[in-house]
């Protein structure tokens, strides 16, 4: 079907459509018949049949344009979390996502899907089967939780039933699969630098991997379940595997995949998290002198050493949400997606 005669509510726009979310739920809103167009500070790859709009989403007159004609928007851009840099974060993921849904509302858009993060609720302490009634995190861990925080409540308050103006936040977990820049990567990364030897903790708990395909699947349900009468305006939802997973055996099973030794030795949780936490603040204090980049920094050091798995009830209730591959599918592909990164190549 040519762009023009699609129906409105099939025309989209996906903010952040170059990165590795945006790129997957682009492609298969193509499949889908949506008429798709990208908005982003950077351009990867040329999409068949997708219109490009490079900007910056603080921009909001670049906004405006890409905005032409446009029903459904979703807002899945966001510096990457390993970043330190509090302004950036602040500037995007706040200001930014102010910008956007001023933009929407001026252009008539009719709903906002918004890429949240479980996250959002998340302390550096043990989380078991959290349902969204948790509240935000009071000390949020880092700059990235703690914009997305704002982010998520500012992007729920602006459903508007009676102005026509819809939105839902989606909060996935640990997303994985083909072209994820950061998990595996890192992961390889450390491993090839001699570092992925050790398991933090007693290597028990448990953590949601999510499939990205898993997390496309609930942002499309979200956005076509979203309705004036349903109970999703405004809500945030959980989006995960359904499938909780040992985090040390997550990470072995993908290193071995690619070629790896599996991590062995055990090392106490406290003094890791100790030492993240002080080479953290040496490099905070060092900055204006030496750069350096911890690979083990208290955010992930607590995200391997705690347990943090979500219930996705509400999702499957609401939005009839269901995982359409399961994790051991998902680890298979992931690790044939990224020839280059096993061992020896
Ligand atoms: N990767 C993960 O495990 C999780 C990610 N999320 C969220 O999912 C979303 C997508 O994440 P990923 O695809 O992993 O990240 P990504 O870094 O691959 O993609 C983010 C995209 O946003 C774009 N962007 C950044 N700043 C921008 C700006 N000022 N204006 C326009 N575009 C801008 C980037 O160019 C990039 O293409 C983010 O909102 C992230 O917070 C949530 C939970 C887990
Ligand atoms: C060096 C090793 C101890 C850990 C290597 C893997 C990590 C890079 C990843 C394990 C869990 C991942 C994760 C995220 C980023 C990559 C990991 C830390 C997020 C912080 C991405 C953004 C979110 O919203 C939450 C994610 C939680 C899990």
């Amino acid at each position: 079907m040519a762009t023009r005669l699609r129906p409105r509510n099939k025309r989209c726009l996906v903010v952040g459509g170059s990165g590795f979310l945006g790129r997957h739920l682009v492609e298969k809103l193509l499949d889908r018949g949506y008429s798709v167009s990208v908005f982003d500070i950077c351009q990867n790859v040329e999409v068949p049949g997708v219109a490009f709009h490079q900007g910056d989403l603080c921009d909001k007159q670049a906004l405006s344009v890409a905005l032409n004609d446009v029903s459904l928007v979703f807002h899945c851009a966001s510096p990457a979390p390993g970043s330190d840099n509090r302004q950036l974060f602040e500037r995007v993921n706040i200001h930014g996502t102010r910008t956007v849904i001023q933009a929407c509302v001026e252009a008539g858009v009719e709903k906002l899907v918004l890429t949240s993060s479980a996250s959002v609720v998340f302390e550096g302490t043990d989380i078991k089967n959290g349902s969204e009634d948790l509240p935000y995190a009071k000390k949020p861990i880092d700059y990235y939780t703690q914009t997305k925080i704002e982010q998520e409540k500012l992007v729920l308050k602006a459903c508007d039933k009676d102005k026509g103006f819809l939105t839902v936040a989606i909060r996935p977990h640990g997303i994985f699969g083909p072209r994820d820049p950061q998990l595996v990567p890192i992961l390889v990364d450390t491993a090839r630098r001699g570092k992925m030897k050790f398991i933090i903790g007693n290597g028990t708990n448990l953590v949601d991997f999510t499939f990205v395909e898993n997390v496309v699947h609930g942002h499309i349900l979200a956005a076509e379940r979203l309705k004036p009468d349903s109970p999703m305006c405004g809500k945030p939802y959980h989006i995960t595997n359904d499938e909780p997973v040992r985090f040390w055996d997550f990470m072995s099973e993908v290193l071995v995949g690619l070629g790896y030794d599996a991590p062995r030795y055990h090392l106490p949780y406290v003094l890791v998290y100790g030492l993240a936490l002080l080479l953290w603040l040496l490099a905070l204090l060092l900055r204006p002198l030496v750069s350096f980049k911890p690979t083990f920094t208290p955010m992930r050091v607590a995200l391997a050493g705690t347990h943090h798995y979500y219930s996705c009830e509400r999702a499957k209730q609401d939005m009839g949400y269901k995982p359409v591959v399961s994790l051991k599918e998902g680890i298979v592909r992931t690790v044939q997606s990224y020839p280059h990164l096993r061992r020896g190549s």
